[in-house]
């Protein structure tokens, strides 16, 4: 859908550069309770990778996959389904009807609708206030800012240096979330959330050979040790072969096309590892950490270096530019590489926005809605692999790391009536990281089916450092998987007692 702007206006009180899911929200947040104007400038899709090539297609594909084996592993639902395998042709069909076939249309018709406007086109800063931009037909328009710019280019995959490796085409994120076609042989390089996630659902949707390469010593490194080595338990059951403290040397692939996003790239590919052991595959898929839309954004018409993290404020201020005018919110500030805390920034830097332009004081109380504080070791994620990974605030190693005392404490999820009924064959656990002398929680993990609504459980008590003498009075309904908290908390009293 073209944006319905009038091609002559130039002022607007706000203008966002990139309108991902990020970018959306901040210029709703700016605007809704003000009398700013704002302008989405928008290069791609609206509503950005989030729901085109990322969390949207993903999670419509692994929720076929997760529902199957639900099936598969309860007796009475296991006759019927055997070891039938799923429709991948109406998998993708339903993926493709989650993305909206690549139709920002509602997107946009959401964005004039709530009195946001939209320009297409490719943003770059050129001066204080001052964003120009480039439309498809190669013309220029240039856009001024009242009060705000805000920038939410997001990220896109990174491609490691390794011989031979860009020139193979590989499949990013992109091609794997919008696959067409299911490739027989695939090599996944990576071994973190992108990686299991596209694991998860490459097998369920039929690839027969499937390799993962981690460079670190275990998968989902950044998670607690546990949680990788159950994700690779189950990943070797369904027959992937998983190479961990592995590094991909060099890449070969003879043959190579122009294929769009989720085709073939060209023949196949083989890939040389540390040792000289060689993998062959059909596809190879990149997933090795993502980089910043900030190399050509005209970072340096005010000051700042090109490339890396944009660093901000706790009020998603850049730092190192005078006169509160430039904010960065979502991916390209790399505060967490997620669209729930990039949504949250963005709420926090529009409600700046639209205090500053009236000069209301903001507010230094803590929880005020100025101020960026999740994002300081409160993050939640859930990685949606089978089983899924909830996890919330920091991990023992990392408390540890900075000298704190803590105490930690497992549950086996299997041993839970809420589960024992969920899954025939379930397979969980679950951990906490206590502030010994706060008495606070500092870190949760779950691992196991069911576990993904669990996780905000978790995310109220480390924010809200509820204590856990009170966390005990907090009962968890019978019989649930949150009954893991109660199982929990008795094995720290009786640790206690003991
Ligand atoms: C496969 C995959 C699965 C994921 N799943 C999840 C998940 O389940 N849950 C979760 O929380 N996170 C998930 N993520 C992470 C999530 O996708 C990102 O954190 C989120 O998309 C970031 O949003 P953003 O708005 O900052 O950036 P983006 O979504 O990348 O949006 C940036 C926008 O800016 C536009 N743009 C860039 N430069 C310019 C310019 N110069 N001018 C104009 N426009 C420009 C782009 O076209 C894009 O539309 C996933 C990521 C991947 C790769
Ligand atoms: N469900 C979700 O919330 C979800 C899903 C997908 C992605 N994401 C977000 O997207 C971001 C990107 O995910 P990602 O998986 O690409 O990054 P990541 O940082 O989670 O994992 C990348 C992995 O690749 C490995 N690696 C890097 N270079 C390598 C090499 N040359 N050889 C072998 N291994 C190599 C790293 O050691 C790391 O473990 C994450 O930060 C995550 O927050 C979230």
């Amino acid at each position: 859908m073209a944006a319905s702007v009038n091609p002559d206006r130039s002022e607007w009180d706000v203008i966002v550069i990139g309108a991902g899911a990020v970018g959306e929200n901040a210029a709703q947040y700016a605007t809704q309770f003000s009398d700013l104007e704002a302008v989405m400038v928008e290069a791609e899709l609206v509503g950005g990778e989030c729901s085109y090539w990322a969390c949207m297609p993903s999670k419509a594909l692994l929720r076929p996959i997760e529902v199957l084996h639900n099936a598969r592993n309860l007796a009475g639902t296991q006759q019927l389904v055997g070891d039938r395998a799923l429709d991948a042709e109406a998998v993708l069909a339903r993926r493709d009807k989650i993305i909206n076939n690549l139709d920002d249309s509602s997107q946009v018709k959401w964005a004039l609708d709530t009195g946001i406007d939209v320009v297409r086109g490719y943003g770059r800063l050129s001066g204080e206030r001052e964003v120009t931009v480039t439309t498809a037909d190669g013309g220029r328009r240039v856009l001024t800012a009242r009060h705000a710019v805000v920038l939410d280019t997001g990220s896109v995959a990174a491609v490691p240096p390794v011989p031979g490796l860009r020139e193979a085409k590989p499949w990013t994120s992109r091609d794997v979330t919008n696959l067409h076609e299911v490739p027989d042989r695939v090599v996944i390089v990576g071994g973190g959330v992108v990686a299991c996630e596209a694991a998860t659902w490459l097998v369920g949707l039929g690839v027969r050979e499937l390799t993962v390469i981690e460079g670190e010593g275990r998968l989902l490194a950044k998670n607690e040790p546990f949680a990788g080595e159950l994700i690779e338990q189950q990943f070797s059951a369904a027959g992937v072969t998983v190479l961990t403290g592995t590094r991909v040397e060099s890449a070969e692939r003879a043959e190579v096309n122009d294929a769009p996003d989720g085709h073939l790239h060209g023949g196949e590919v083989t890939l040389t590892l540390t040792g000289g052991e060689t993998v062959t595959a059909d596809e190879v898929v990149v997933a090795a950490g993502r980089k910043p839309n900030s190399d050509d954004i005209g970072l340096e018409s005010v000051g700042l270096r090109p490339g890396g993290y944009i660093e901000v404020d706790d009020h998603l201020s850049v730092t190192g530019v005078d006169g509160e005018w430039l904010y960065a919110v979502g991916d390209v500030c790399g505060r967490a590489l997620l669209t729930h805390m990039g949504k949250y920034q963005a709420r926090i830097a529009g409600e700046v926005i639209a205090a500053r332009a009236v000069g209301t004081p903001l507010s230094e109380e803590p929880f005020n809605i100025y101020t960026d504080v999740a994002d300081h070791d409160q993050v939640p994620q859930v990685t949606f692999t089978d089983p899924e990974i909830g996890s919330v605030g920091i991990t023992e190693a990392q408390a540890r790391d900075r000298g704190l005392d803590v105490v930690t404490l497992e549950y086996d999820l299997a041993a839970l009536a809420g589960t024992y009924v969920l899954r025939d064959d379930y397979v969980g656990r679950a951990k906490l990281v206590i502030d010994r002398a706060r008495d606070v929680l500092l870190g949760a993990t779950f691992v196991g089916t069911g576990i993904a609504e669990l996780t905000h459980s978790a995310t109220v008590a480390v924010v809200g450092k509820v204590p856990l003498a009170v966390l005990w009075h907090a009962v968890p309904s019978y019989p649930t998987v949150s009954e893991v908290w109660l199982r929990l908390l008795e094995a720290l009293n009786s640790q206690r007692r003991g």
